[in-house]
This record gives structure tokens, C-alpha cells and sequence, in this order.
């Protein structure tokens, strides 16, 4: 078995690829090791999409410009004016700062939002009179980021829609992410976020990471309170693209030492969301 062996193929062929989300609680704190081994997976022939998020930095701009921002159960409550700053910090600066990065350590990479050539549409989610202009996925346009895989350069997403009327939504991160790994049928989904997996309170009281979870597990965790937050659209977006081509997604530590190779390769690292 090659280094690689352990990847799995998605159904188009015998591509090996991954889907990342990058969240914004640890963008600024991945490590340049963590660039290194993408732009090496890029080097072994691995084709790698990246969703991201941006959060706190949206907060901060909304903060700085003194504009009022809430939450309604983890989905920004999202007006034209926040979204002007939604977008000039997620297709702007953070998209551009993750390829400047991937650049930096010398891999390929082209940054691009939900909105560019249609790629993510959008349509208002159920809740739209409580969260405003925020949109769920209608679909993607998986040619486009194929297309730039096939051009040799990983696709760097912000997480915008757009609908046919031209007007712009605000996704959640993890739930574009979700929606690109469906659409892409990649194998795997990795989450990079800012803690080790998913928590669980063992019975001495000290936190644990639960190396994988079910969906039913994931409901009770949620129902007793042990998931909240910017987890919980984490474990939907996972449970959502599990139901469909991608058999695993896998939430990890960005900060860890060769994470993606180990995740890729099967280690038992952070948690891992299953069917079943
Ligand atoms: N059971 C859990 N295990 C781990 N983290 C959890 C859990 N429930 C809620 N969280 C929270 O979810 C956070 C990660 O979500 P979030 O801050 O939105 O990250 P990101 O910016 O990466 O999307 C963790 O920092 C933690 O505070
Ligand atoms: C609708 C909604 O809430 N959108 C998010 C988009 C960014 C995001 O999801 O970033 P993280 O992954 O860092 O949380 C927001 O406005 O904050």
C-alpha cells in the first residue's frame, strides 16, 4: 500500500479528494504546518475543496462599524447592511488571506464565494422572518469546482448563496460545506475546528473525545444539552451529507500535528460522524 492507500475513492472515479471546512475560530491559529501538508497532498495528485467560515471576524467588523449583530440558534440575524460586511470579510479578506497562505507555502489555489458563476444557490430558510437574508443551500454547481481541480488548484469557497434574482444570502459555513462535499461526492468531509472532536463529560467529571458518533447518538447529545452552539450546526451539516455519497466526516483539531494525513489515512483522530 502506497502512502496514500488508505484514501478512498468518490464515484466519479478513482480521484482521491476531501472536502475541508476551516471555521473561523481557528483560521488565524492553523499553524504554517498545516499549509505544508496541503500543498504536499496537492503535490501526491489529492484534490482538496475548502469551505471556511469567518465568524469572528464578521463580529469584529460588524463591532467596529457599530453595527448590531445577534444569533437566532447559531445563524446570524442577517440584514442588507450586515451582509455588506458578511461579504466584504468572508469573499474579501479571510477568502483571500487562506490563499494567500496555501500560496505561501507554495501550493495552487483560487478563491472564489457562492456567489462567482452562480456556484452556490440559495434560496431563505424556514426561519427568514426571525434571521433575515440567511439561505440554505439549492444547489451547487459542483462543474465549476471541478474545473478548478482539474486546472491543478484547490477552490477556496466563502460561504455565500445567491438566488436567480441576484439577491445574496449568508450560509452557515459547516452547512455550505456540507452541501459542496454532497455535490462534489467526495468520500469525506473534514471539519477543522478549534477543539479535538466532540466532548463528552466522562463519569470522573474530565472531558473526553468521542472517537465516533451515530445519529441517534448525536440527537440525544443534543436533546441533553452536551452538543450546543457552533457544534450543533456542525453535527446537522455532518448528519445531513451522511445521509447521501459521503460516508464519513470527521471533526478535528486544526492545530494537530499532520492532521490531514491522518485523517485521510484512517487514524483514529478526532470524531468521527457514521452512518448507522
Ligand atoms: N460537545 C461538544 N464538544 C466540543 N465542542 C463543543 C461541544 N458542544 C459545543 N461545542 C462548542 O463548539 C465550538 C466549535 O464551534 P465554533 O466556535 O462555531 O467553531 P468554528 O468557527 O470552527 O465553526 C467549540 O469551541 C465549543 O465551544
Ligand atoms: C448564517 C450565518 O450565521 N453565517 C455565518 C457565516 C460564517 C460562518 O459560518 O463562520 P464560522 O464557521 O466561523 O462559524 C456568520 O454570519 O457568522
Amino acid at each position: 500500500m502506497t502512502q496514500n492507500g488508505a484514501f478512498k475513492e468518490n464515484s466519479a472515479g478513482n480521484e482521491r479528494m476531501f472536502v475541508m471546512k476551516c471555521g473561523g475560530s481557528t483560521l488565524t491559529a492553523l499553524p504554517d504546518s498545516f499549509f505544508d501538508e496541503l500543498r504536499h497532498l496537492q503535490e501526491d495528485g489529492v484534490k482538496a475543496v475548502i469551505v471556511h467560515g469567518g465568524g469572528p471576524a464578521i463580529s469584529d467588523n460588524l463591532a467596529r462599524l457599530g453595527i448590531a449583530s445577534s444569533f437566532v440558534n447559531g445563524l446570524r440575524v442577517t440584514t442588507e447592511e450586515v451582509l455588506d460586511v458578511v461579504e466584504m470579510t468572508l469573499s474579501g479578506s479571510i477568502n483571500k488571506a487562506i490563499v494567500r497562505r496555501i500560496q505561501g507555502s507554495g501550493g495552487r489555489a483560487i478563491g472564489l464565494s457562492g456567489v462567482d458563476g452562480n456556484l452556490i444557490t440559495a434560496a431563505p430558510v424556514a426561519n427568514s422572518n426571525e434571521v433575515g437574508l440567511v439561505g440554505y443551500v439549492t444547489e451547487v454547481k459542483a462543474e465549476i469546482v471541478a474545473g478548478i481541480l482539474a486546472l491543478g488548484y484547490i477552490p477556496v469557497i466563502a460561504p455565500l448563496g445567491v438566488d436567480a434574482a441576484g439577491q445574496r444570502y449568508n450560509i452557515n459555513a459547516d452547512t455550505a460545506a456540507g452541501a459542496v462535499a454532497s455535490y462534489m461526492q467526495s468520500p469525506q468531509m473534514i471539519v477543522v475546528t478549534d477543539v479535538p472532536g466532540i466532548l463528552t463529560t466522562a463519569e470522573d467529571g474530565s472531558k473526553k473525545v468521542l472517537p465516533s458518533v451515530t445519529v441517534a447518538q448525536i440527537d440525544q447529545m443534543i436533546d441533553s444539552g452536551e452538543i450546543y452552539g457552533g457544534m450543533i450546526p456542525k453535527v446537522r451539516s455532518a448528519v445531513d451529507c451522511i445521509q447521501g455519497s459521503v460516508s464519513e466526516v470527521v471533526i478535528v483539531d486544526g492545530k494537530e500535528p499532520g492532521v490531514l494525513r491522518r485523517v485521510l489515512s484512517g487514524e483514529i483522530i478526532g470524531t468521527r460522524i457514521v452512518r448507522g
